[in-house]
């Protein structure tokens, strides 16, 4: 892949007082935030908290009506094209056609980036590899399972050979050991060409285990950034000085989440699209 000289002095990702309005609702609330390049940054926060709609920003499928966003040095706002051409993006709904089989699928992709005519087979199978696909590629995607679907969804999104890798929620709904595939497949995948990825999930224990550095964010905006060990240590500090007990065990990230969301978790959440959205997932993966 070509590379601009401008794109090596810059950031993965950089918004700065990014905000984003549905009618009264204000989604994304002057968000600054900066992903490194090769960076696993998880960002996390309560059903409603804007992530999604900073995501679909950031990914040029919503204009940025207020603030900025560049993509390598690339301003989502002037130079679109260039944006979508360094990223792939999986997100919560379903992308894949249970109608096509897996390497059809994949196919599908790469003739949409654009992958050049005579690489496309090979990096069709390119893809399927990465994410041990290749034995069912040639099954309809809708005998797949919910593990299967996922990571032909991330196959997708590999094929274009993305600098930045966005996944929304890439696990919801799977069982442990199906998580635990789809993140082994990522972490090959960056760990073999240096991708940035930036995910969202519910999923703690995950971020916990696989992000390098997450953002909490509520109400449209980060309220805690850090690796999951600083916030963690963090929050046993402030315990330890408001008086809790020395050899207190060290909090976990969802203590962290609980306390960056309080009590405006109940208030937040469980929202009927949210609810709506959340099943649509499980349901077709399940
Ligand atoms: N198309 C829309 N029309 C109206 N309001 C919306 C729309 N999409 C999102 N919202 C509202 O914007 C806010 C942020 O939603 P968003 O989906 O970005 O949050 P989220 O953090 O991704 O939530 P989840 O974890 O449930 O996916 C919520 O209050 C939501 O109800």
């Amino acid at each position: 892949m070509t590379r601009d000289a401008a794109d090596e002095q810059h950031d993965a990702v950089t918004c700065t007082g990014l905000t984003y309005t549905f009618g009264e609702t204000k989604a994304v609330a002057g968000l600054d935030l900066s992903v490194g390049e090769g960076e696993v940054f998880g960002l996390l926060g309560p059903n409603g908290a804007g992530k999604t709609t900073a995501i679909r920003c950031i990914t040029t499928l919503l204009p940025v009506p207020a603030g900025m966003v560049h993509v390598f040095g690339h301003d989502t706002a002037g130079d679109r094209m260039a944006v979508r051409r360094l990223l792939g993006y999986v997100p919560q709904q379903l992308s894949a056609d249970a109608g096509l089989t897996g390497r059809e699928n994949v196919a599908l992709f790469a003739r949409v980036f654009d992958v050049p005519r005579r690489e496309r087979a090979a990096r069709v199978e390119q893809a399927l590899t990465a994410v041990d696909l290749t034995e069912a590629a040639g099954r309809l995607a809708s005998t797949y399972s919910g593990g299967m679907v996922r990571r032909l969804e991330l196959a997708q999104a590999l094929v274009s050979a993305p600098r930045l890798l966005i996944l929304d929620e890439p696990t919801i709904g799977l069982d442990p050991i199906a998580r635990t595939g789809v993140w082994e497949h990522i972490n090959a995948v960056r760990a073999a060409t240096g991708m940035t990825v930036l995910v969202t999930t519910h999923y703690m224990d995950e971020a916990d285990q696989y992000c390098d550095r997450v953002g909490l964010m509520h109400g449209g905006r980060i309220r805690a950034l850090g690796t999951p060990i600083q916030l963690r240590e963090g929050l046993g500090e402030r315990r330890r000085a408001e008086g809790g007990p020395a050899d207190a065990p060290l909090p976990t990230l969802e203590d962290v989440f609980r306390e960056v969301a309080g009590s405006g978790l109940d208030d937040q959440s469980g929202g009927f699209r949210d609810v709506r959205s959340t099943r649509r997932t499980a349901n077709r993966v399940g």
